[in-house]
């Protein structure tokens, strides 16, 4: 029997002390802001993630002067690569003058203390929209995937990115890339291993967003990126890319796998970042369009969520935005 001086809503009553109770707390330093560049001028808005849009690197020069503003950590491009310049070698990704890897220069040129991430995989080069090479039938092979792979996270350090973020779920890339990186002498670029990437359906924005929704078509990615109903099989895919030398590991999609992020996050004690897909951010945006939530509230709710279960930091779609909101109070 629960005594009956026992009165948990004691600590409840005043701001003061659920102030001074709360475990978890959400602040600028755990936003990571995802950034789409495009070939072209101006911004071109993204109809399924409203707030968000392709930018030039004009563009996004103005958009990390805002985030150097609100003290966000760092960003991760990702590029939005031109029909033309793609192909079924996916060439276009170690292309030392790529755009991603000019938008890399150009970030690093006039903020060198913001963070700069970088997407590696193949899928907005390959004409077909994997995350690498295929043979005939299809199938995504691995050992020729992540030769490619360390091809262009090399053409990323060189380009002055701080962080390379493996999301290609191939086996063996993160020691690939980082005996790749030390021979290189690129010894402090820091490797963000999307380690436990499950085959989700909440990417079906992004994909609009980077176009590789009309490449992929009905295909998926399932052969390489995990099976939703998997724990354990997590812990083994983070257990390696630790030991083939990774500085963080992430979990994705998000909100759906916060029993993963958990879990890392106990078993290893390592930086564990977690990414709001897409599709998550499309959800809670199109129910505050239509007045079914509070869109503050909610994006703040469920990036606290991510900390409560563990996360160190979180890629989001609204880390402008909830910085904003928390410097506001
Ligand atoms: N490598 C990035 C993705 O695959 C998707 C992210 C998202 O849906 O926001
Ligand atoms: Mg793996």
């Amino acid at each position: 029997m629960t005594r009956l001086d026992t009165r948990m809503r004691r600590m409840r009553r005043d701001d003061f002390s659920r102030r001074l109770m709360r475990e978890s707390t959400l602040g600028v330093d755990d936003l990571i802001y995802p950034v789409f560049v495009h070939d072209r001028e101006g911004r071109a808005d993204v109809p399924s993630m409203p707030g968000v849009a392709r930018l030039s690197i004009d563009e996004l020069l103005r958009v990390a002067d805002i985030a150097s503003e609100l003290r966000i950590p760092a960003l991760a491009l990702f590029p939005v690569t031109a029909p033309e310049a793609k192909s079924l070698d996916a060439a276009a990704a170690w292309d030392d003058d790529g755009l991603c890897q000019r938008a890399i220069r150009a970030l690093k040129a006039r903020f060198p203390q913001l963070g700069v991430i970088t997407d590696v995989a193949l899928d907005p080069y390959t004409t077909h929209g994997q995350d690498g090479l295929v043979d005939d039938a299809g199938y995504v092979l691995n050992d020729v995937t992540v030769e490619a792979l360390v091809r262009q996270a090399l053409s990323h350090a060189r380009a002055g990115a701080d962080i390379v973020a493996p999301s290609d779920m191939m086996d063996g890339r993160i020691g690939a890339v980082r005996a790749a990186l030390e021979a290189d002498g690129h010894v402090h670029v820091r490797i963000l291993a999307y380690a436990a990437k499950y085959a989700s359906a909440f990417y079906g924005p992004f994909r609009d967003a980077v176009g590789s929704a009309t490449a992929l078509g009905k295909a998926d990615k399932a052969t390489y990126q995990m099976d939703p109903g998997n724990s354990d099989e997590a812990m083994r895919e983070i257990a390696q890319d630790l030991d083939e030398g990774a500085d963080m590991v992430m979990v994705k999609p998000g909100m759906p796998y916060l029993d993963i992020v958990r879990r890392a996050k106990d078993e290893f004690g390592v930086p564990v970042f977690a990414y709001q897909v897409s599709g998550e951010y499309a959800m809670l945006k199109a129910a505050a369009a239509n007045g079914w939530l509070d869109e503050r509230a909610c994006a703040l709710e469920a990036l606290l969520g991510f900390k409560r279960a563990g996360a160190d930091g979180v890629l989001s779609y609204f880390a402008l935005d909830a910085a904003r909101w928390l410097r506001a109070g």
